[in-house]
């Protein structure tokens, strides 16, 4: 086939905007040659016959030209984004692309992997749109980044690893160039390939050259997503086993409020779930319920409301995964779904995407040999994707806010039929941040009311305000369950702090790191994006295999990130807020705050990424005086509560009036009093 502009996806999408941002006249163009070019080989103009030789769909009578194009540009796309050229990729993108289309187009699909060779630095010239030769060299070199001309603003990412005012920036040499399309980063399993220096940020999306040799700039178009995630492995390897100080679970305190409280359950052979739930549970190597699991599971089953609080790693996931499936399995109710639309009847929220996948896995595997089927909605992804599979019918769906409430207002998804509403990570999903899609989605007009659904709500830390609000949308009768301190550090890992100032952190994180000397999996906290970005790039750079997951990289490359570190081929993942919470990776031996959090909870939370299951782990916060003393008070507060050393520095900051917010149980129906500082701050939302 004739290798074209016309076949890449970026000037389909670059002419689409031309034509679009004016319609009438030339397009923006001084030049009406220029005009008249880019308008012939703009698919809109394109004849339908034209069109029908280059759409991958075939889609012979498609009147419709805008959506034609928006069509053919998504899976062109698509096809650019799946592709890296292997065959494995290939065969993906083929079936699941294609599947989902009706069509049978191998061939024609691998025409398409022809074309997209233009990726590659060896590929033949190629036309531009003014009918100039253009080779891929040349484009590197006319555009300085290859991903945003070519519209494909998801593969950007080594752009953003290169701090662009501390660094010096490579030629646009072939080389870097050739790395960077062939994904070297991976293929080398060095994320941040040590040395590698990439073609800077270009501010402009798209400049092109016309015949006189003029750039064109184009403005940026906000591209649709078209990752398709990979489906759920199933790794038992991956799985974490319980540790040395699982037993000690048992003699944390619980403290349940309420009436009618169901009697808690001592073992899963006596909790009454169904027997396939139990072969599940066997097979996932659970033997005996964690606390939280002991008294949420009955208290789910009999359809109470509840709001529990247990330290992380403890198992709130199953506490509240195994009595929806239960029930689900045992009193059945017709499921509702057609062509337009679904209703789910458990419907799980969670603050981030990973987080979100992770609970989805969770569900998958507790719920193996039944009916119950579970699905994923979570943004960076493909709609279209996720829209086919609910539409299937779904029972259980796990979701982050934003793109729920995106399928809600399409009326995609309704929830007449809801029977379980969860906010996992409450506190995260009732602050500021998040509380107005919590509302909108429980206002929405086809949700049953509280009394005909059960919602329950949990996390490792729940401050008093957001137990406040939580109220407003829990029965009056529901139940507080708290094991061990609201809030409280997991005892399991051990606490130290490092003095330091702005200038001695990097070289007290390589010391640190040196002090193990095969460097074991770790996570370092920073507090800013582009702050992941450069600590990263560091730790590469001295060797440390290293990765890092932030909201600014693309969603494929967040997953790759993890999937990197939990199989160990990297080490060290650098970190922000996103990777704080719930997210439950085995082997994680150690946690650094390269920068302290801002508020307590986020400290919580983050330490407890180790030390999980009775494991023990080991956190390193660094304690950055001028920046860090408003935490004070509430760390050494944290520090006692889980019996830890306070260090000279900072006990310095204990506060003798101070009302210890994680003192006792905090049920709110006691009364006891709000400590407004401690509500204060709250997470930055980087991305859902
Ligand atoms: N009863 C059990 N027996 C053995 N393993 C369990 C049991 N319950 C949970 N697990 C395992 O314990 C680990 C931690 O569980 P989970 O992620 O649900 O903790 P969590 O309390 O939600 O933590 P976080 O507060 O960080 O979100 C997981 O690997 C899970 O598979």
């Amino acid at each position: 086939m004739e290798e074209n502009w016309d076949n890449i996806p970026g000037v389909a999408v670059l002419n689409r905007e031309c034509e679009q941002s004016d319609k009438n006249t030339t397009g923006g163009y001084t030049n009406e040659n220029d005009w008249n070019s880019t308008k012939n080989n703009c698919p809109k103009y394109k004849t339908s016959e034209n069109y029908t030789d280059w759409d991958p769909t075939n889609n012979n009578g498609h009147t419709d030209d805008d959506k034609l194009i928006e069509d053919f540009s998504e899976k062109l796309t698509t096809t650019t984004n799946s592709f890296d050229g292997t065959n494995t990729d290939y065969d993906d993108w083929n079936n699941s692309k294609f599947d989902v289309d009706n069509q049978s187009s191998a061939s024609f699909s691998y025409e398409k992997k022809e074309q997209i060779n233009f990726d590659n630095t060896n590929s033949k010239s190629l036309n531009d749109s003014w009918g100039n030769p253009i080779s891929s060299d040349q484009y590197s070199a006319d555009t300085g980044n290859y991903s945003e001309f070519n519209g494909c603003t998801k593969q950007n990412s080594h752009n953003d690893y290169v701090p662009e005012d501390s660094w010096d920036i490579e030629a646009n040499t072939d080389n870097s160039y050739q790395k960077y399309q062939n994904n070297g980063y991976h293929e080398s399993g060095r994320d941040y390939q040590q040395g590698t220096r990439f073609p800077k940020k270009s501010n402009n999306y798209a400049n092109t050259r016309n015949d006189k040799g003029n750039s064109k700039s184009v403005k940026p178009v906000a591209q649709k997503s078209t990752y398709i995630p990979p489906e759920f492995e199933e790794n038992d390897d991956l799985t974490l086993e319980a540790g040395l100080n699982f037993e000690k679970y048992d003699k944390i305190e619980v403290t349940v409020s309420g009436t009618e409280v169901p009697k808690n359950i001592t073992s899963f052979h006596d909790s009454g779930l169904a027997q396939i739930l139990l072969n599940n549970l066997s097979k996932c190597h659970y033997t005996t319920p964690t606390p939280i699991q002991k008294y949420a599971i009955p208290i789910i089953m009999n359809g109470k409301d509840m709001i529990a609080s247990a330290q992380t790693g403890s198992g709130k996931t199953a506490a509240f995964v195994l009595p929806i499936l239960n029930n689900l399995i045992s009193e059945p109710s017709e499921l509702v779904v057609d062509y337009n639309h679904c209703e789910p009847q458990a419907l799980i929220l969670a603050p981030t995407r990973e987080l979100a996948i992770q609970i989805c896995e969770v569900t998958t595997r507790l719920s193996k040999n039944t009916s119950i089927k579970c699905e994923l909605l979570y943004g960076g992804t493909a709609t279209y994707h996720q829209k086919e599979r609910i539409l299937r019918g779904v029972h259980i769906i796990v979701a982050t806010p934003g793109r729920l409430i995106d399928f809600v207002s399409r009326r995609l998804i309704t929830f007449s039929s809801l029977r379980f509403f969860v906010l996992d990570e409450a506190d995260r999903m009732l602050d500021m941040g998040f509380s107005l899609d919590i509302e909108r989605i429980l206002s929405d007009n086809t949700m049953v009311s509280s009394a005909n659904r059960s919602t329950v709500m949990f996390s490792a830390t729940l401050p008093i305000l957001v137990q406040q609000i939580a109220k407003s949308y829990l029965k009056p009768d529901y139940i507080s369950v708290a094991v061990g301190e609201v809030g409280g550090a997991c005892k399991d890992v051990t606490q130290t702090f490092i003095e330091v100032n702005k200038f001695s952190k990097k070289n007290a994180l390589v010391a640190m790191l040196n002090e193990t000397n095969d460097c074991q999996e770790t996570i370092v906290f920073v507090e800013q994006k582009r702050q992941a970005d450069f600590i990263a790039a560091f730790l590469s750079e001295l060797n440390y295999p290293t990765t890092s997951i932030h909201g600014d990289r693309q969603q494929p490359e967040r997953e790759q990130a993890l999937r990197d570190f939990k199989t160990k081929k990297m080490k060290v993942l650098v970190a922000t807020a996103v990777a704080a919470r719930g997210l439950d990776i085995m082997g994680v031996t150690t946690v650094v705050n390269f920068d302290l959090p801002k508020t307590i909870e986020e400290y919580v939370h983050r330490i407890g990424r180790t030390g999980r299951l009775g494991n023990s782990g080991r956190a390193v916060s660094f304690f950055d005086p001028a920046n860090d003393y408003a935490m004070a008070p509430y760390l050494v507060n944290t520090l006692k509560l889980a019996e830890q050393k306070v260090p000279d520095f900072l006990s310095q900051y204990e506060v003798d009036e101070y009302e210890k917010p994680l003192s006792h149980f905090n049920d709110i129906r006691s009364n006891v009093p709000v400590l407004s500082e401690y509500l204060q701050g709250v997470e930055d939302i980087e991305e859902w």
